[in-house]
């Protein structure tokens, strides 16, 4: 087990009658990235707040390589923190702005403009150091905020939606770059986000917070095959819950069998609801599941369809090709990888 660097301890944050902050233990290892994830409300800001130190703490600690940061002051601490909007200076050029902290850091001139230059060049803006904030677009701001976030090379870098202020497609391609620059500078990071997907690009580990606690954690790809309850599943983009003869008439008797009776013969669901993502079932001609399309929704590179499938009820699925109307008759065939059983 590697050793955790920052470690939260029943964190507990109120405002007045409301606990914004539940008993949260946390940690994570050095040069991981954990993301916090969770619908608007659930609390992970003030999480985030509160390691920062800019949110005192009602009850529990928050302890980075082994020192209880009780009484150190935000600055003090050495993280860095960048929020949705970049905050950036805007009297001031890109270059400025990112050499603020090496400057209170006393780096001197020469040095300041090289690490600038380093930087640019890490974030994809070579290029840009007298540009003045305001004549970058939203993604290239983000891309600034970045860099000013690791000049001082902050022990922890804390991320508080750092996507969420620009459009999807830019999100998903600057999630990617993301990651790359934390793995490249094995930046320790704390990232807060409401989209799961940004978490499965950006993280190593997520943790799901519902009402203040922590309803799940653990490795990306874990939580996402293996969510523990309904509530994780529906914030991390199962749609369909299914039980009974319906499950098992999806998803099969094998597979269930398998699962709840450790291979032995029968037993179907079992009582046990099985969790699919729409990519779980996929319009396929070959499929052994009939349906009725009753809603037909194009995104950028699939067609989300629900179908009132034969014995089992409405289902979400995914189709190629843009052509499916209300009423259409569609056959779907099962995708393993977007089925989880969830627990008892
Ligand atoms: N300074 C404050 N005083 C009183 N209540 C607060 C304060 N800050 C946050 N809250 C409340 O605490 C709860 C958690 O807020 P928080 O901002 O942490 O949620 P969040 O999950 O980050 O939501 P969002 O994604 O919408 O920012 C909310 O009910 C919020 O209204």
């Amino acid at each position: 087990m590697v050793e955790a660097m920052l470690e939260l301890r029943d964190v507990t944050v109120r405002f007045g009658a409301l606990a914004a902050v539940r008993s949260v233990s946390l940690s994570v290892a050095e040069g991981d990235v954990l993301a916090v994830i969770g619908p608007s409300g659930c609390g992970k800001s003030t999480l985030l707040r509160a390691v920062a130190g800019l949110e005192p703490l009602t009850a529990g600690s928050v302890v980075w390589d082994g020192r209880d940061l009780a009484g150190v002051p935000t600055h003090e601490r050495g993280f860095a923190l960048m929020f949705q909007d970049g905050q950036l200076f805007n009297h001031a050029s890109v270059g400025e702005n990112i050499a603020y902290a090496l400057r209170l850091g006393g780096m001197g001139r020469a040095a300041r403009r090289g690490r600038v230059e380093e930087l640019l060049e890490l974030v994809g803006m070579q290029g840009y150091a007298d540009r003045r904030p305001a004549t970058l677009s939203g993604g290239q701001q983000q891309r600034v905020a970045l860099a000013r976030s690791l000049a001082a090379d902050p022990a922890l870098l804390l991320l508080d939606e750092p996507l969420s202020a620009l459009d999807r497609s830019l999100r998903d391609r600057l999630a990617g770059d993301l990651r790359e620059i934390l793995v490249q500078t094995g930046t320790t990071a704390v990232m807060v986000t409401h989209d799961h997907d940004e978490a499965f690009t950006v993280a190593d580990r997520m943790a799901v917070m519902l009402e203040g606690k922590i309803a799940q954690e653990g490795p990306t790809g874990e939580v996402w095959r293996a969510p523990v309850s309904r509530e994780v599943a529906e914030f991390i983009g199962y749609e369909t819950f299914l039980s009974g003869e319906a499950a098992e008439r999806v998803v099969g008797r094998e597979v269930l069998g398998h699962e709840v009776c450790g291979g032995g013969a029968g037993g179907g669901a079992d009582g046990r609801v099985v969790a699919l993502r729409p990519s779980a079932l996929r319009v396929d001609e070959a499929g052994g599941l009939a349906g009725v399309v009753r809603r037909a929704v194009t995104v950028s590179d699939a067609v989300h369809l629900d179908v009132d499938a034969e014995g089992v009820g409405t289902v979400a699925a995914l189709a190629d090709e843009p052509d499916h109307r209300l009423g259409d008759e569609v056959r779907l065939r099962l995708d393993d990888r977007g089925v989880a059983l969830l627990p008892r």
